[in-house]
């Protein structure tokens, strides 16, 4: 049982669904599993609304499933010590309304103040994850940083998440989005990538694969791409492939469509993470950083999951733009080499989840560590 009653979290959309999708997770979490009152402060209420439609965007103020959202409009608000809660968190280093911090430093007791970082599976994190950051007024705020190993914050993982995957019911759920019978015993491949990423190259070697594939993309992504194979219809087959474009889902809907697929492309961090839940394998498209910093990312990763398959690594490192030493030359090698090391790539994706479940899950690591805080 946690100490804390109230949670504020603070969250800037920096761009697309990352930002409010990975705060969303853990507010609700936070509400739900551990009972605290949580209001989550966000500054774009449409964004929020693709991925959780009950949101109403002209609301100032609103209740959405146990949270309370606020629209985080300006930084000129004035607060009083009471409005404050007892633990406070920064998403991504966002800057608190300055009078929210007037009002922090005359609580008594302080707050317990965290930034969120975001997820790396690069070792430095180990040493940042939990220190402590001096700050003007006696307070103290401390990084917390997810990550891949014991030594950091975990991942967001919801308590029932396994339950519900294992009870969930593939066909009915690909029926409803409206998949054939011939494509729901297809192989089937989920695709959320970034505009860059070489779809079409893609497309090309699916279509002349001979094996059934049907790619379903979420309506947006990769539009440019879709167009051209489909020519704007919403399914279109071109030999072994059907490309389907499904609506943008609800964000629990999301996962199931992860569950349901044979092999999962995912992109940013919380469809990455989702993935891993999720069991089964996935190329990550990394989001994209000046000077090929997030290179240097998918490779630390890329190290800790597929150091016994190179056929994975290789295929993520040219998802991405990345120069790979792999052999193969070309798109149809690449997917060649993924696709022979299938059986492989399921095992390794079971065997990375019952790794990452032995760290606990995010939301409860960060209870468990503000309690020692008081
Ligand atoms: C495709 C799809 C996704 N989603 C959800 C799942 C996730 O919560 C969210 C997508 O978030 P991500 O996977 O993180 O990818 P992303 O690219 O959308 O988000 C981010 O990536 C971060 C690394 C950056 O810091 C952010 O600024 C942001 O760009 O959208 C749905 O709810 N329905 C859908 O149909």
């Amino acid at each position: 049982m946690t100490p804390f009653r109230r949670l504020d979290l603070f969250c800037r959309v920096v761009d697309n669904y990352g930002d409010i999708g990975i705060c969303w997770r853990l507010a609700k979490q936070l509400a739900h599993e551990h009972g605290l009152a949580v209001t989550l402060f966000v500054d774009d209420l449409a964004s929020f609304k693709r991925i959780c439609p009950q949101v109403d965007v002209a609301a100032d103020r609103q209740q959405v499933d146990g949270v309370t959202v606020r629209h985080w409009r300006d930084q000129d608000g004035v607060y009083t010590p009471a409005e404050v809660a007892d633990i406070v968190i920064e998403f991504f280093a966002v800057d608190i309304p300055p009078g929210y911090i007037d009002a922090m430093a005359q609580r008594e007791p302080r707050p317990v103040w965290f930034n969120l970082e975001g997820l790396t599976a690069e070792e430095w994190v180990e040493g940042c994850h939990r220190l402590p950051s001096m700050q003007p007024r006696a307070m103290t705020k401390y990084f917390f940083f997810p990550g891949f190993t014991a030594q950091t914050g975990g991942l967001l993982r919801e308590a029932g998440l396994e339950r519900q995957r294992a009870q969930f019911e593939p066909s009915a759920f690909l029926s409803q989005l409206g998949l054939t019978p011939a494509e729901i015993t297809s192989r089937k491949l989920s695709l959320f990538c970034y505009p860059h990423a070489p779809v079409s190259a893609l497309f090309e070697v699916w279509q002349n694969s001979g094996q059934p594939i049907t790619c379903l993309v979420p309506e947006g992504v990769a539009a440019d791409a879709v167009q051209a194979f489909t020519g704007g219809a919403g399914v279109a087959t071109q030999g072994a492939l059907t490309v389907r474009v499904l609506p943008f889902v609800p964000q629990p809907d999301y996962d199931k469509l992860l569950w349901a697929c044979d092999l999962n492309f995912v992109r940013g961090e919380d469809s990455f993470v989702r993935a891993q839940w999720a069991g089964k394998p996935f190329i990550w498209h990394i989001y994209p950083q000046d000077e090929n910093l997030h290179h240097k990312k998918l490779r630390a990763f890329l190290q800790r999951y597929a150091a016994d398959l190179p056929g994975l690594a290789d295929f993520s490192l040219r998802w991405n733009g990345a120069p790979t030493p792999g052999e193969a030359d070309s798109w149809t090698a690449s997917w060649a080499a993924l696709a022979a090391e299938a059986d492989a790539a399921t095992a390794r994706a079971a065997e990375w989840q019952q790794q990452m479940l032995a760290h606990g899950d995010l939301a409860t690591n960060m209870l468990s560590f503000a309690a020692t805080l008081r």
